[in-house]
């Protein structure tokens, strides 16, 4: 009877609430999200629209599915759109959310995102670690040669050169141990995994009952014995001039001086660097996963890039960042992978805090937040051809990701937004274009190239590229 009532008397309310689809009693419209959410979503926006208030759990979440949805949330209403839900696995694994992702808005998050954009990620210490960048896209060269044209995992080797870089540059060396690499495997998934606890606090038990809290429990202890032990480390050591210093000792640093007068504790720092490794690697990996399996799929669009490579390389034994600027194709190429295959296709949630009107609708303080940026980077109204890989688009295109064109949004935008775009596109386009430069690279299979999605929060290929590499003379 509960089924049915609530799939044909739907409570009345005298707001303006957005179209809502039929929902299950207790679990609401959970199960239409399926293994694959981003793609639901968009589905069920072609019947409901661009605002869908659903009910995940007994959590209201809105969804938006649109360029000015997204405008509106992200830009009009930024302050109001501004805070994270409290979602218990990222709470456990994040050190109660003391991270900058996942903080609650407010003075808090104020001081942990300022030390990020002020001290760790500026484009000047960006710019500092070049030489990490540049030496480990020079020993990806050399494993590639060293398997002599025979199968190479790509994808295990760009995963291994952005976990590489982003450990020297946050910890000052590489752990390339089995043991760091399996830990950061887990913890990015079971990031990624849904609790039921988080939408059905009357089954929070059911989270135990599979170990879910367990797992992240153990994960967060060794991560957090790894931290302790690399901060002592730090601690201990001599004096490091301003130049080598990585992210822990400029937090060490930040935390000694005191000057933002916000006291950090050890737990911040190690938050802090958590959050690089939780959004810096898989996401950066992927748009470079992608990119190539795109390129491989489009033969045209691979021999434009690497012309331009080799036009601007002139034979010399690496593309090096300064020539980096003068590659539109390149730049164009990424951004083209970023708008189909969004790494995050949904952003990180939001949630409202104070009742607003979007689009005409009411939306409640405490409604969830989802951004379908997958979706919008699809809308046919606004991209022409709209599923084709056509990097073309983007060149002489003023449209950037940078957070103002709300039709290309895969960082993001407004006060959550990502701040460490140009940190991950100095190693995408780096690593991008000396691939394509020193390469030429073919399928090992005979069959079209697997493009299925993996489940997750950032969403990669399921399947690693294969490929056999030769070298350009
Ligand atoms: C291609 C690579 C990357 C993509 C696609 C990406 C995407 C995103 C997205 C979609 C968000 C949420 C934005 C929002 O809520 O509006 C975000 C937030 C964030 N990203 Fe990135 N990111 C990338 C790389 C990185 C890297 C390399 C780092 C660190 C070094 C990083 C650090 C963060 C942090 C700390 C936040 C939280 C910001 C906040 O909540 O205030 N990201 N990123």
């Amino acid at each position: 009877l509960l089924l049915l009532k609530s799939l044909y008397f739907p409570s009345k309310s005298d707001k303006n609430l957005p179209p809502s689809p039929p929902k299950l009693p207790l679990i609401g419209n959970l199960h239409q999200l399926g293994s694959s959410p981003h793609r639901a979503l968009h589905a069920m926006a072609q019947t409901y629209g661009p605002l869908m208030l659903l009910r995940l759990g007994t959590v209201p979440v809105l969804v938006a599915s649109s360029v000015d949805a997204a405008r509106d949330i992200m830009k009009t209403h930024d302050i109001i759109f501004s805070n994270r839900p409290k979602l218990n696995i990222p709470s456990i694994l994040c050190y109660g959310s003391k991270d900058i992702a996942f903080a609650q808005y407010g003075e808090y998050w104020r001081q942990v995102k300022s030390i990020a954009v002020l001290h760790l990620l500026t484009n000047k210490r960006v710019q500092s670690y070049r030489h990490v960048r540049e030496d480990e896209m020079a020993l990806m060269i050399e494993k590639i040669r060293d398997t002599h044209k025979s199968e190479v995992n790509l994808s295990e080797l760009l995963i291994s050169l952005t976990n590489n870089v982003v450990c020297r540059v946050a910890l000052g060396r590489t752990y390339e141990g089995r043991k760091f690499k399996s830990l950061l495997e887990r913890f990015l998934e079971l990031l990624g995994c849904f609790s039921v606890g988080s939408y059905v606090p009357s089954l929070a038990w059911v989270d135990r009952l599979t170990g879910l809290e367990r797992r992240a429990d153990e994960i967060a202890k060794e991560f957090d014995e790894f931290f302790e032990s690399v901060i002592d480390e730090h601690v201990s050591k001599k004096f490091v001039g301003v130049e080598s210093q990585d992210l822990v000792d400029i937090l060490l640093e930040v935390q000694r001086d005191n000057s933002t007068g916000f006291h950090i504790e050890k737990d911040v720092i190690k938050a802090i660097i958590l959050d690089v490794f939780a959004a810096g690697t898989d996401t950066t990996f992927t748009n470079l996963e992608w990119a190539i399996s795109e390129l491989l799929r489009h033969p045209q669009a691979m021999k434009k890039l690497q012309q331009e490579a080799w036009e601007i390389g002139q034979g010399r034994p690496m593309i090096t960042e300064d020539d980096l600027e003068k590659m539109a194709y390149l730049k164009a190429v990424l951004k083209e992978t970023l708008r189909l295959h969004t790494p995050i296709p949904l952003l990180v949630p939001r949630e409202s805090t104070q009742d607003v009107k979007l689009l005409g609708y009411d939306i409640p303080s405490g409604t969830q937040v989802i951004i379908n940026a997958w979706a919008i980077a699809r809308d046919p109204s606004k991209w022409e051809e709209p599923n084709e890989f056509r990097p073309e688009r983007f060149l002489n295109s003023p449209i950037d990701y940078k957070g103002l064109h709300f039709e290309f949004i895969p960082f993001g935008g407004g006060r959550r937004g990502c701040p460490a775009i140009q940190f991950a596109m100095a190693i995408n386009e780096l690593v991008l274009a000396n691939l394509v430069y020193k390469f030429h690279f073919t399928l090992v299979s005979e069959e079209d190239l697997d493009m299925s999605e993996s489940i997750g929060l950032t969403v990669h290929k399921k399947r690693p590229i294969l490929v056999s590499a030769t070298s350009c003379s």
